[in-house]
């Protein structure tokens, strides 16, 4: 399988000399195209610290994190932001919007760096995602005018406007009621199945036994790992109890 992302011995310290704190310790880890991973593990565990090293948003201390064949590492600044604003997509838990702008102009606004001439073709673009995620009637509201649930979905929408390989979630369903979630999730999945690959951290059982993949962080380091296979739907029931009990081992 061709790897998308692959992070070996990856160490991040955050403070200073007095006050060092070891937040990721010799992390490897390897991302597949075409996979939806998750990533779950106690508060303060390095989860977020991790997405934001993989997906080159924060620097590492020593170590190496690729994207395809590409060390992120070595990147020049204005490559590695070409890259993550063409390659990769993220969607965070509180997604910001611009508030005098409408919700389709926020999704369409970050592609126009890389299409200026071509509003008309990314307008459109953005409201047949709006629709695929179910949120196709709000284009012209303004963001004050939509639930949290349906911003988030817009946050996806802007996050696969450039047609990312790859879209990288914090804890997207972490402020969201449970049918919202499993809405974010549906559409999670649906992207994944048409070739996106995903990598979410979650604290939710629920979503991460709906992903392919469990990796389980504790200390700064993956721990363990689960390994659920693509979702068939009659199973879902039976992959919490895999997650919940492999994460309060994790835990313990
Ligand atoms: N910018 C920063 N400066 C200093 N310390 C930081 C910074 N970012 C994270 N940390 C610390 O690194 C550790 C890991 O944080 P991280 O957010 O990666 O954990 P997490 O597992 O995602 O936690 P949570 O589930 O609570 O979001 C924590 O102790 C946190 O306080």
């Amino acid at each position: 399988m061709k790897r998308i992302i692959d992070g070996q011995q990856i160490n991040k310290c955050f403070g200073d000399e007095q006050e060092k704190v070891k937040v990721l310790k010799d992390v490897s880890v390897t991302i597949y195209d075409g996979e939806f991973v998750s990533v779950m593990g106690p508060s303060g565990s390095g989860k977020s610290t991790l997405l934001y090293t993989l997906s080159g948003m924060d620097t590492i201390d020593n170590g190496d994190v690729k994207f395809i064949d590409q060390s992120l590492t070595e990147c020049r600044e204005t490559e590695l932001s070409d890259i993550r604003r063409q390659e990769m997509g993220f969607v965070f838990q509180h997604p910001i919007f611009l508030k005098n702008l409408t919700i389709l102009d926020n999704i369409v606004l970050p592609a126009m760096r890389d299409n200026r001439k071509k509003v008309k073709e990314l307008s459109s673009k953005a409201q047949q995602l709006m629709e695929k995620t179910g949120i196709g009637d709000l284009a012209y509201r303004m963001t004050s005018q939509a639930s949290g649930g349906q911003l988030q979905r817009a946050g996806i929408c802007r996050a696969l406007i450039n047609e990312p390989k790859i879209i990288f979630g914090d804890e997207p369903t972490g402020a969201l009621n449970s049918i919202a979630a499993q809405e974010i999730l549906d559409n999670f999945l649906q992207i994944n199945k048409e070739g996106t690959t995903i990598m979410l951290v979650t604290h939710d059982a629920k979503v991460a036994a709906q992903s392919e993949r469990v990796l389980f962080m504790k200390d700064g380091q993956i721990v363990d790992e689960l390994l659920l296979g693509k979702l068939s739907k009659t199973k879902v029931e039976q992959r919490v109890e895999s997650v919940t009990e492999k994460m309060l081992k994790v835990e313990i």
